[in-house]
């Protein structure tokens, strides 16, 4: 493998695409770690082309939708925390383990008080923070993704979903690092599970997926040569791809703003200027909406996550050489390369270049704004850089959810902070990466946060 370190050097491998290509290695692990038959291998002509053609259903209009699609899930999987089904309210001896139990009856007038009964419970809620971050985006965009249940408003199994999911989730950089799965104790039977919850049959009851899920159903379905197991095992792959990022990166942003009064006061003043104060005050009972157009607006909510993926990222970019040629990386250098070569850069060094990032271990989180606008310059050796953030990846083969994980991500903060009020008790230590997933993403923290909330109706959203 050859690392290419200096960031100015990256359009020369960057523009490569032909040459050091990224699809035959991704397909090689990702079918590998998944369970399906390689794409490229020629049994299915055609194939990865459509794959490819059918991420931008993760853009333009259809992303529109989708972004609507999550805040409307985003904002019944978090009343379900503060145990409001829609038009009921809790009772006292309701538990956060009951978070936990899936309910298909949230609408059982029996469990629930009236609203006044609600609205005078005023007692806080802990949960660990991560814990948070991880059932409700996980849920909302699996709900915003797939599909709702025939009926009811929650998956059954969506709680053991979760749970295997983790459990894949921990072996998975041994997997990708091709690993036998058969060396891996139950990992084979767990994948069995979660495959088994994406079989064609019980995916084709779900109402209403998205498009880009409708239009893999579709494709999948030309294919004689896919089984049933080999679709579903494309569709949890998008579930891992959808939410393995954007939970650790929710995490993150949630955390970093509430360790951070000046960014956390900044980007309530800028949400409360997007939405109206009735809806601010209204959320824990009603739906509320955020078009592209108000996302849009929020440069300080943008800057403060890309901060936090700046911090927290540590993906790498693998590239496979096709052909023996020489790679000419600047006017001086060029250096010789075989075909099988492995060439990776790697974001995480340039993210953390005092050069570019003057201070990089410290958060800033309008670091990306400037004069009001997106920063956009940033330099080393006095010279500007094309690519300076990378966590989606690069070029042609950038990550094709990033404007659905930007938006979602705005969405998450948007709604958590105006349905609650939110505190990190003090006397913790501070979160930690845990850097034994480096090179694969986003990093989860290391240690436990405790996160204390309770609805932010019982106080006026804060908008200093
Ligand atoms: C913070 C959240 C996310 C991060 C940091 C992230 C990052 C990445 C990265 C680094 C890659 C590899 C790109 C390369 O090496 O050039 C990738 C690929 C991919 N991502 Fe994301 N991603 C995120 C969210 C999402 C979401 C929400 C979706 C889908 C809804 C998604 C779908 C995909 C897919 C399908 C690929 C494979 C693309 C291909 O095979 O060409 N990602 N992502």
């Amino acid at each position: 493998m050859t690392f290419v370190m200096d960031p100015l050097l990256y359009p020369s491998v960057i523009k490569r695409g032909r040459q050091l290509d990224f699809h035959d290695f991704s397909d090689q692990a990702a079918s590998v770690t998944f369970g399906y038959p390689a794409v490229r291998g020629g049994r299915f002509p055609g194939l990865s082309e459509q794959i490819q053609k059918l991420f931008r259903l993760l853009q333009g209009d259809s992303l529109d939708v989708l972004t609507f699609r999550m805040m409307g899930n985003l904002q019944v999987v978090l009343r379900r925390s503060l145990s409001i089904p829609e038009g009921a309210f809790p009772k006292d001896d309701w538990q956060v383990e009951d978070l936990y139990e899936p309910k298909d009856d949230w609408q059982a007038k029996d469990d629930w008080q009236a609203e006044d009964d609600w609205q005078a419970k005023d007692d806080w809620q802990a949960e660990d923070l991560y814990e948070f971050c991880y059932r409700v985006m996980f849920e909302a965009t699996f709900l915003s993704i797939y599909g709702r249940p025939e009926q009811g408003a929650a998956h059954p199994g969506m709680n053991t979903l979760q749970e295997n999911f983790r459990k894949f989730d921990s072996v998975f950089p041994l997997l990708i690092a091709r690993v036998p799965i058969a060396l891996l104790g139950q990992t084979k039977g767990i994948r069995q599970k979660l495959l088994s919850f994406f079989h064609p049959c019980r995916i084709g009851k779900w109402i209403d997926p998205c498009e880009f899920v409708q239009r893999r159903v579709h494709l999948f379905d030309q294919y004689d040569t896919l089984g049933d197991l080999d679709k579903a095992a494309h569709h949890f792959a998008i579930l891992w791809a959808s939410v393995g990022n954007t939970i650790p990166a929710a995490f993150w942003s949630l955390y970093h703003l509430l360790t951070h009064p000046e960014a956390l006061a900044a980007v309530r003043q800028e949400i409360m200027g997007v939405v109206s104060q009735e809806e601010a005050e209204s959320i824990c009972t009603r739906d509320i909406t955020l078009t592209r157009e108000q996302l849009d607006r929020l440069i300080y909510l943008e800057s403060a996550l890309n901060e936090s993926l700046r911090l927290s990222s540590a993906s790498m970019n693998i590239r496979v050489v096709q052909e023996d040629f020489t790679l000419s990386l600047d006017a001086q250098r060029a250096v010789n390369l075989r075909k099988g070569d492995f060439i990776v850069l790697h974001p995480q060094s340039m993210h953390m270049d005092p050069d570019i990032y003057p201070q990089p271990r410290m958060y800033r989180f309008d670091r990306f704004v400037e004069a009001g606008r997106e920063k956009t310059d940033f330099y080393k050796h006095s010279q500007k850089l094309h690519y300076y953030r990378m966590p989606f990846g690069s070029g042609s083969t950038q990550c094709p959810g990033r404007f659905f994980a930007v938006n979602e991500l705005k969405q998450f903060i948007c709604v958590v902070l105006l349905m609650f009020q939110l505190e990190l008790p003090a006397g913790q230590e501070d979160a930690r990466l845990d850097t034994s997933r480096a090179g694969l993403g986003i990093l989860p923290p290391a240690n436990h946060i405790t996160l204390r909330y309770r609805p932010n109706s019982l106080q006026q959203p804060n908008t200093s």
